[in-house]
């Protein structure tokens, strides 16, 4: 879908980043086709404009439950989405219908306990969060409401978590639809335990997951009317029966193998078994322990395990001796023999090995070896008894240990299924698919072909229903569903199965055909489908071929197609063995039918596969299908790390991104009218402010947009292709127009203010300095009148001394003039006085003489 159209300046986008798959950025400038980005990290980016994608900034930061409620439905956003989901733990996600379930490399605390079950049951899909209960919730519910059956299909690459998921959708439908532990062995209790019996015979340790199961599974869990669980069955698809033979570092072989060499010691002794090292198909590569797996305790599990689903004591020990068989029979190796082409048992060591295969199998060692070593060929005069070269015998064995093992697994299967029973009563049934997800590796062989057409099939499936989905709801809506289109795969799956004339079919011709190879089956493929759309001959190539799936192009290589696709016993193992004086081991090789024998023993294994294939298609096309696709969240299978390149394949390959491909091709944004409101209301405000009815108001908006392109449910508004980004666009801009309107007076009323702040800054420094001067003049006056009053009172009191000084002096002298006067005065009056008394006495005599002495 091109957004780039509704990409302007100001635009969030998502854009391509070498690192982290997609950054976000924000629109800078745009010129011509050109886009110049400013990226979250810092950078600043020159874009195209078609290579950019919008976001929704308005997202929540913690993400989105139901990934199709997003605004924009494009790879970045899904992938973002997803990665904020992970980063808080919450591992589900829906895209509509599908749920998402992110491994987690980790037990998240409370997320499967029994609380959690309870509060899940009844509960609407939607109304909780998303969880593989409420999937499983929604299928049983739907079961009982409609009495219709469902199906649950996990898909996933290996790693990715979907036998937990499906570990877990048990448990829950035990839960809802099993019986009272008082009840005995229950059937729940048998489905649940027959998980640890097949992963020891079928799961083997990967690069890809330590637990990897090597073989895809259909369990059929069956109920009664009243919802209870009444039956069971486990179909099982493509044991990877390559693995018995053969392994690469750091792989293991199937669990099994390691288990029985960790028994109890007399178990060992019994089988002669001792370190896994010394045994060929195990020392091929240097794993033989896993971290946190004890194969001594799980040896034990897996026998109580086998107690639970009804296998018996002599039945464990025919499956452990046939295990052990194997090991034993892949220590056998041959030496050339005497005459040209033949071989013969190589020395002691393989000698003892042979001698325990042929006990533990309870046949006859010789003819075990003639088995191995000789080949019968019918002539029309004859029958002729070949020997084998050492390479041949060698190839004998191994095609000999894959074919008791796999039967065996096959054996476990049939088993299984007896002892929990099947229901024939049953009204309906559950079914539950776990099964291999797409796989493109450098090498690609048949296992790839049939994974790869296994998810062909599915995705044909899984477009039909979500187109179906997608049709329902237009229906519900009561809006004209005729212009969603239908993506469809069926050229592919014409390319692969179309009898005559498909690859399956191409193959077949060639493993009968005396003289073919796969070159010539190559060849045969590169002229037929010479001008197939989906098919691809790569140029020089002679016997690789590519397929352009659904998911991405793949390149096999056809080397051992032939051999792979031959499941051909070998009529001598086919004798020995059913000539076994052990019925476990003759029940594993009935005898050919009689009509059977006469003809080909050839059977392929691609055309059975294709023909368990349509079966299980027309099992799930009878029930309702829900679908979990499981994502491995890195590739160093470790908590909290998530890889975008990773993931973004997955969602590619699992189907999402197709989902929201058919989504996009008809009506993909559908908004309830209120959303639609509180997002778009802004683009006319006349209309909000009018009394309309929401149905009224958003067709009213979208008509003054002048857009076209959208329908009008009965609760939601559908938008067709662009017209969200459209709208968005118009938003933004709208959005932009008053966020500069808003700016203007920010800015304005900022400028004012800074303005004002300023002048009363000024006012109030001019007074502070006005002050100070005022107070410095003041000091100065204040200093200048103190002066003059200290002069003055200076002077005043040097006037004052001055004065006292001078008026002391003054009277002194005063004082002195005055003694000096009345001394003076008095001196003369005494003198006066003595003059007067000369005189007196003089004239008085005796008068003067009396006074004298009275003074
Ligand atoms: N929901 C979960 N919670 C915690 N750990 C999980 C969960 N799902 C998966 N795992 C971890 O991831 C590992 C791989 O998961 P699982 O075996 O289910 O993958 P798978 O898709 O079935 O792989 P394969 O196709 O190889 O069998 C598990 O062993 C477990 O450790």
């Amino acid at each position: 879908m091109d957004q780039s159209a509704n990409i302007v300046v100001g635009s969030h986008i998502w854009v391509g980043d070498l690192e982290s798959v997609w950054i976000d950025g924000v629109v800078l400038n745009i010129t011509g086709e050109d886009a110049e980005i400013q990226t979250s990290d810092g950078r600043q980016v020159v874009v195209k404009l078609s290579n950019l994608y919008l976001r929704d900034a308005e997202a929540p930061a913690t993400g989105i439950d139901d990934m199709t409620r997003m605004s924009y439905l494009n790879e970045p956003g899904l992938l973002h989405n997803l990665a904020t989901r992970y980063g808080i733990n919450e591992i589900y996600t829906y895209t509509g219908n599908i749920l998402i379930a992110i491994n987690p490399f980790q037990s998240i605390e409370k997320l499967y306990d029994a609380c959690v079950m309870e509060q899940y049951k009844g509960a609407p899909i939607g109304e909780l969060k998303p969880h593989v209960f409420a999937i499983a919730d929604v299928a049983y519910r739907a079961m009982i409401n409609y009495g219709k059956s469902n199906s649950i299909l996990v898909s996933g690459e290996s790693g990715a978590g979907k036998t937990e998921t499906t570990k877990m959708l048990m448990c829950y439908l035990a839960f809802l639809g099993g019986h009272a532990a008082s009840e005995g062995r229950t059937v729940e209790q048998q489905v649940l335990e027959s998980n640890p019996v097949l992963e020891a015979f079928g799961n083997a340790k990967t690069v890809r997951n330590n637990n990897s199961s090597r073989f895809g599974k259909f369990v059929e869990i069956q109920f009664d009317k009243n919802g209870r669980i009444s039956g069971a069955a486990i179909r099982t698809y493509l044991l990877e029966r390559s693995r018995v033979c053969q392994i690469s570092d750091p792989e293991r072989n199937y669990h099994c193998f390691y288990l029985l060499c960790a028994a109890p010691p007399q178990e060992r002794e019994k089988y002669k078994l001792g370190n896994p090292k010394s045994f060929h198909y195990l020392n091929q590569s240097n794993c033989y322990e896993l971290t946190g797996v004890n194969d001594a305790h799980d040896y034990l599990a897996t026998k109580r395990a086998m107690d639970i689903v009804g296998i018996c004591e002599q039945e464990q020990d025919a499956i452990f001796r046939v295990v052990a068989a194997i090991l034993h029979l892949g220590n056998i190796d041959f030496a050339k023999g005497e005459e040209s082409d033949s071989s013969f048992v190589k020395d002691e060591e393989s000698k003892f090995h042979l001698d325990m295969t042929a006990e533990l199998l309870m046949c006859d060692p010789q003819a075990l070896e003639d088995a191995l070593c000789k080949r019968m060929m019918i002539t029309p005069e004859d029958v002729i008894k070949k020997s084998l070269d050492p390479l041949g015998a060698t190839v004998s064995r191994d095609g000999l240990a894959k074919t008791i093992y796999s039967r065996l697994f096959d054996w476990l299967v049939g088993k299984i299924n007896v002892s929990i029973g099947q229901d024939p009563g049953s009204e309906y049934l559950i079914g539950v698919l776990d099964i291999y997800g797409f796989e493109s590796f450098k090498n690609n062989s048949f296992e790839q072909f049939c994974i790869n057409y296994t998810n062909e099939k599915l995705q044909q499936h899984f477009n039909q229903h979500v187109f179906k989905m997608e049709q329902e709801e237009y229906v519900r809506e009561e809006i004209d569903w005729s212009y969603i289109e239908f993506v469809d795969n069926q050229d592919v799956l014409d390319l692969i199965e179309k009898k005559p004339g498909g690859i399956i079919a191409l193959l077949d011709e060639a493993c009968i055909l005396p003289k073919s190879n796969h070159e010539s089956f190559a060849q045969k493929l590169y002229q037929i489908f010479k001008n197939h759309k989906r098919f691809i001959k790569p140029k020089l190539a002679r016997s690789e071929f590519a397929i352009v799936h659904y998911a991405g192009d793949v390149l096999y290589q056809s080397e051992h197609f032939l051999d792979k696709n031959k499941d051909y016993v070998v009529p001598e193992h086919q004798d020995l063995l059913s000539a076994s004086k052990c019925s476990f081991v003759a029940g594993l090789f009935p005898p050919f039918p009689e009509d059977m024998a006469k003809s080909s023993k050839f059977s392929s294994i691609g055309s059975r596969f294709k023909l368990q294939l349509q079966q299980l298609m027309e099992t799930l096309n009878s029930t309702e299908p829900h679908y979990i696709r499981c994502v491995k969240p890195n590739t160093v299978l470790q908590p909290a790390i998530f890889e975008n390149a990773t993931v973004m394949q997955q969602l590619r390959s699992g189907g999402v991104l197709e989902a929201v491909r058919i989504k996009c091709a008809g009506y993909p944004t559908h908004r309830t009218f209120s959303e639609f409101l509180s997002r778009f209301g802004v683009l006319a405000p006349e209309v909000l402010e009018g009394d309309y009815e929401e149905k009224v108001a958003c067709g009213k908006i979208l008509e003054k947009m002048g857009l076209k392109g959208y329908l009008i449910g009965t609760s939601k508004i559908f938008l067709r292709g662009n017209l969200m980004a459209e709208l968005d666009a118009k938003r933004t801009k709208r959005h932009t127009t008053a966020a500069l309107a808003i700016l203007k007076h920010i800015r304005t009323r900022i400028d004012r203010k800074k303005y004002i702040a300023k002048k009363r800054g000024c006012v109030l420094l001019q007074s502070y300095w006005r002050g100070i001067r005022a107070r410095e003049l003041y000091e100065i006056k204040r200093r200048e009148a103190a002066a003059i009053k200290i002069q003055k009172t200076i002077r005043g009191y040097l006037a004052r001394k001055l004065h006292v000084k001078t008026r002391i002096s003054t009277v002194v002298l005063q004082a002195g003039i005055r003694a000096m006067i009345a001394r003076c005065e008095y001196r003369h009056r005494r003198r006066q006085v003595k003059a007067a008394i000369v005189i007196q006495s003089s004239h008085m005599g005796v008068g003067i003489d009396a006074l004298q002495s009275i003074r």
